[in-house]
C-alpha cells in the first residue's frame, strides 16, 4: 500500500519503518530539513533499539523514503498518517497547531480518495477539526469534500522498545465513522493491519471519539499506578516497610498485575506528563475536575524531588564543596530522550545548592548537553558545575555519594568493592531501586532507595 507519514519523529519514523518492513511503499515527510538530511544520508536522528537496521534495509530496497516536499508527500500516499507532535500549550491542553497544519497541507494538495489517520495523541474532537480543516481547503479548491475520511488510530508504543511494540502490539485501536466514507476507510485499515492480526485478532474497532479518549485513558491509568506506588513508597520509608516486597505481594494478584508498579524518582518522558495534563484540561472544558489525575501529577512533581530531598536530609541544605556522581540522564533506559527527565530536576536542585556533579549516561550524553544548556541558560556558572564522563566508574572518583536516576542495564552489576574504593563516602541514593538493601549493608554501603529504608532507617 502507498503510505505517507507526516512527522518523522519517534512515532512517525518507527511507524514508517515498520510499515515498510511489512512490504508497504512508505514516504516520510518532515519539515525539519536537518532530520530528513540525516535520514537520507543513512543516519538515524534518535536512539531506538533495532530501528537503524530496518530503516537501513528498507531505504536500500526503496520502500522507505524521506522528504521535505509537502506536495510530493500528499500525492504519494492513499493513506496519510499524521504523526506530528502535540506538545502541551500554556494551559496544559494539547497544542494542535502541528496536526492542523498537516491537515491543511493534505487538503491543499490532495487528489482522489485519502484515508487520513490521526496517530498523534489528540484530544476528543480533534478528528472533527482535522476533517473541517481538510474540507475547507477542498472547498476553496472547488473540489469534492466527500473524498476523504479521518480515522483515529492512537499509538501505544514505548520508547526504548518502540519497534518491538509496533511489530507486536497488544492491541490496535481504530476509531472510524460509520457513514459510507468511514466504511470505505475502515476497509483500507483492515487491509493495512491484516499482517498484525494473523494469529489473533488484536484490533478494537470503535467510534472516533472513543478511540481518541482511549489513548489518554491508557496513559493516565499507567501514570496513576506509578504515582500510587510512589506515594506508598514514601510512606513505606517512614513506617519501615520494603516497597519492593509490597510490589511483589500485590502484583501477584492478577487483578492488579506486576507491570508499572515500580516506585522510583518519578515518571518523565514526552507523554505521561503532557497527556495527564491534557486530559485534566479536557475535563475542565466539560466542567469536571479530575481529582485523581490532579493528585497523580502533583505526586509526580514531588517525586522528582525525592532524591534531592534525601541528599539534603543526609548532607544538609548547603552542598557547597560536595561532589556527586550521577548515573543515568535519560527519562528511562534504552533511549536518549531527555524530555521531562527526573535527572533535570535533580541537577537543578544539586547545583543550585552548590554541589558539583559528574554525570554519565550510556546514550543520552549529547542530548543532555543540548537540553541542560537550555535549562541552565540563565546560570552558566551552574552549568559549569556539571561534568560529563565517558565511563560510569569514572564518575565515582572522589564523589561524596552516587545517585542513580535511570535503570540502565550497565548500572545493575557494578563491582561494588571498586565502587566503594572510588567513592569518598560509600553512599548510594538509588532512584530506581536497583540494588538489594541487605546486599548493600553487607558490602558496607549506606543505601538510600525509594521506599526501602526498612533496613537502613536513615531518618
Ligand atoms: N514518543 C512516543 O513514545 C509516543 C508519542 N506519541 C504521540 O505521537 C505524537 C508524535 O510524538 P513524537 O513522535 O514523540 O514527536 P516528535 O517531536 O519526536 O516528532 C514530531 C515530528 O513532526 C515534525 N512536524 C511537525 N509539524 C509537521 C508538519 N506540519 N509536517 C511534517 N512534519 C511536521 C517535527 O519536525 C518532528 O520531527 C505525539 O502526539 C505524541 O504524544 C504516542 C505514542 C508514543
Ligand atoms: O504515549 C506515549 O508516548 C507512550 O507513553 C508511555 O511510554 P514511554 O513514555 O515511552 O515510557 P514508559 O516505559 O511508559 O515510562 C514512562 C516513565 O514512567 C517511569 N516508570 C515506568 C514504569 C514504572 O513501573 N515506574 C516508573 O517510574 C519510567 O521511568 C519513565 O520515566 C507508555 O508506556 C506507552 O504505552 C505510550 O505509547
Amino acid at each position: 500500500m502507498k503510505i505517507t507519514i507526516i512527522g518523522t519523529g519517534y512515532v512517525g519514523l518507527v511507524t514508517g519503518a515498520c510499515l515498510a518492513e511489512l512490504g508497504n511503499d512508505v514516504l516520510c515527510l518532515d519539515l525539519d530539513a536537518n532530520k530528513v538530511a540525516i535520514l537520507n544520508n543513512g543516519g538515524i536522528p534518535i536512539h531506538e533499539p533495532g530501528l537503524d537496521v530496518i530503516v537501513a534495509s528498507n531505504r536500500a530496497n526503496g520502500r522507505l523514503k524521506f522528504t521535505t516536499d509537502i506536495e510530493q508527500s500528499v500525492a504519494h500516499g492513499d493513506i496519510q498518517f499524521i504523526a506530528v507532535g502535540t506538545p502541551p500549550d500554556e494551559d496544559g491542553s494539547a497544542d494542535l497547531q502541528y496536526v492542523l497544519a498537516a491537515a491543511k497541507n493534505i487538503g491543499k494538495y490532495m487528489h482522489g480518495f485519502k484515508v487520513v489517520i490521526d496517530k498523534s495523541t489528540v484530544p476528543v474532537g480533534t478528528a472533527e477539526k482535522v476533517s473541517k480543516t481538510i474540507a475547507s481547503e477542498l472547498q476553496q479548491r472547488k473540489l469534492d469534500t466527500a473524498s476523504f475520511s479521518v480515522i483515529s488510530n492512537p499509538e501505544f508504543l514505548k520508547e526504548g522498545a518502540a519497534v518491538e511494540d509496533f511489530m507486536r502490539p497488544d492491541r490496535i485501536v481504530i476509531g472510524s465513522d460509520n457513514d459510507a466514507l468511514g466504511l470505505k476507510a475502515k476497509a483500507v485499515m483492515k487491509q493495512l493491519y491484516a499482517p498484525f492480526n494473523r494469529n489473533r485478532e488484536r484490533t478494537y474497532w470503535m467510534d472516533v471519539r472513543s478511540a481518541e479518549f482511549t489513548k489518554y485513558a491508557a496513559n493516565a491509568m499507567l501514570a496513576t499506578r506509578i504515582s500510587f506506588m510512589n506515594e506508598l513508597a514514601n510512606l513505606a520509608d517512614r513506617v519501615g516497610v520494603d516497597i519492593e516486597a509490597v510490589r511483589h505481594g500485590i502484583g501477584s494478584d492478577p487483578r492488579i498485575g506486576h507491570s508499572f508498579l515500580y516506585a522510583g524518582c518519578g515518571y518523565g518522558g514526552s507523554c505521561f506528563p503532557k497527556d495527564v495534563q491534557a486530559l485534566e484540561r479536557t475535563a475542565r472544558e466539560y466542567d469536571q475536575d479530575l481529582l485523581i489525575l490532579r493528585a497523580v501529577e502533583s505526586v509526580n512533581d514531588h517525586q522528582k524531588q525525592v532524591l534531592g530531598k534525601k541528599v539534603v536530609a543526609r548532607f544538609g541544605a548547603d552542598l557547597t564543596g560536595l561532589h556527586f556522581a550521577l548515573w543515568g540522564l535519560a527519562f528511562k533506559p534504552n533511549t536518549d530522550d531527555m524530555r521531562a527527565a527526573s535527572s533535570r530536576v535533580l541537577l537543578q536542585e544539586l547545583v543550585s545548592r552548590g554541589a558539583t556533579i559528574a554525570v554519565h549516561d550510556p546514550v543520552a550524553m549529547d542530548e543532555a548537553r543540548r537540553v541542560l544548556a537550555l535549562d541552565f541558560a540563565a546560570t552558566p556558572d551552574q552549568l559549569a558545575q556539571i561534568h560529563y564522563v565517558k565511563h560510569p566508574m569514572d564518575a565515582l572518583d572522589n564523589a561524596d555519594a552516587l545517585l542513580i536516576v535511570t535503570e540502565w542495564k550497565a548500572y545493575r552489576s557494578p563491582e561494588f568493592s571498586q565502587l566503594k574504593a572510588k567513592l569518598k563516602n560509600p553512599i548510594i541514593f538509588d532512584g530506581r531501586n536497583l540494588f538489594d538493601p541487605i546486599d548493600m549493608a553487607d558490602a558496607g554501603i549506606e543505601y538510600h532507595g525509594i521506599g526501602r529504608s526498612v533496613l537502613t532507617q536513615v531518618e
